[in-house]
């Protein structure tokens, strides 16, 4: 699929400030094993990775890899057993609640589906003023709020009265973005938040997502499959396998050079028009799946593990 195949113009490098907002280092994050006496299941294995005010960051990388666990650790709802999270500065893995609620107005979350993650009952002006009404915001100032917060994700003012249901799947995955903006957030991590959506709702909500950051200087972690949409909304990408991040840097470099043969697989599992194109494009990810496998098999053997995942410093974020 190509909604959008263009590297972001730009850069949006000027939004962008050097010091790092929020920082990953060396992150392992373990789950239960599954089975009597299973060992843990490391789905992140030592994850590093920054993300700069008013920038997006692409993570990208087949199902399975640990995307979603990133993000999840990120928020505060994946079990670190190792290396840590900062933001701002400060840690912020391992906190309390108290300490995690107190962060929910900078880092916010927007999800893949936009059918289930805003609740059926609520009116999208309920949906909205809810946010801002616990954190102590008036009723009138809520009320203004909503109507900016419709505003800017282009959105009818009427839709306020309205509920979920009554809206398309791009409709209500705007109405999920300004409810994650209510708060004025500095980081939103957003996990697949297009992959449910046809290909023209795809560009327009990815549009969106730009516009927004240009306009108020926040940060995406950006979690995608596609490396066409990681192409169109990142400034940098970073690509995971097995829960390791295997290839980083600038996304123009990244999606159209990839050195890594698991990023060179995922550039050729984007079907194209000409199907002797198409063919040799098959027996290339063929011929780099068999060269993946020998590696991961050296990995596993613990011969050569990390020059199998290397990747050319100058690229690194
Ligand atoms: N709560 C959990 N308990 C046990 N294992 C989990 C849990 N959540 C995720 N995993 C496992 O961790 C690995 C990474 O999962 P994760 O959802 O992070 O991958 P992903 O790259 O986001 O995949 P997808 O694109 O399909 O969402 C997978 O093997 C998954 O089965």
């Amino acid at each position: 699929m190509s909604a959008v195949t263009q590297h972001r113009p730009g850069a949006g490098r000027s939004a962008a400030t050097d010091e790092p907002l929020l920082v990953v280092e060396n992150l392992v994050v373990e789950y239960p094993g599954k089975g009597f006496r299973a060992p843990p299941f490391q789905a992140l294995k030592g994850v590093s990775l920054s993300i700069r005010a008013g920038e997006t960051v692409g993570l990208v990388g087949e199902s399975g890899s640990g995307k979603t666990t990133l993000g999840r650790a990120v928020l505060g709802l994946a079990p670190v057993t190792g290396g840590e999270i900062r933001y701002a500065g400060d840690r912020i893995s391992g906190i309390n609640k108290k300490q995690r609620r107190a962060l929910s107005d900078d880092l916010q979350v927007v999800f893949q589906d936009p059918y289930t993650s805003l609740n059926p009952a609520m009116t999208v002006n309920d949906i909205l003023t809810e946010p801002l009404l616990v954190a102590g915001v008036s009723r009138t100032d809520a009320n203004k709020r909503v109507r900016d917060l419709l505003d800017q994700v282009k959105l009818p003012q009427d839709a306020g009265q309205r509920l979920p249901r009554e809206f398309s799947g791009g409709q209500r995955q705007r109405i999920a973005i300004a409810r994650a903006l209510s708060r004025d957030p500095k980081v939103i991590v957003c996990d697949e938040p297009v992959s449910a959506l046809d290909l023209s709702n795809q560009a327009r909500v990815l549009d969106l997502f730009i516009e927004i950051q240009e306009r108020t200087g926040v940060a995406y972690l950006f979690i995608t499959h596609d490396l066409s949409v990681v192409r169109h909304i990142s400034h940098r990408v970073a690509v995971m396998y097995h829960g390791e991040i295997v290839e980083s840097g600038d996304a123009g470099a990244v999606t159209s050079t990839p050195e890594h043969p698991y990023t060179q697989r995922l550039l050729l599992a984007a079907p194209v028009p000409d199907p002797v194109r198409q063919l040799q494009r098959r027996a290339d990810r063929q011929r780099l799946a068999t060269q993946l496998a020998a590696q991961d098999e050296q990995a596993g053997a613990g011969v050569g593990g990390d020059e199998a995942h290397s990747t050319d410093p100058s690229r690194e974020a």
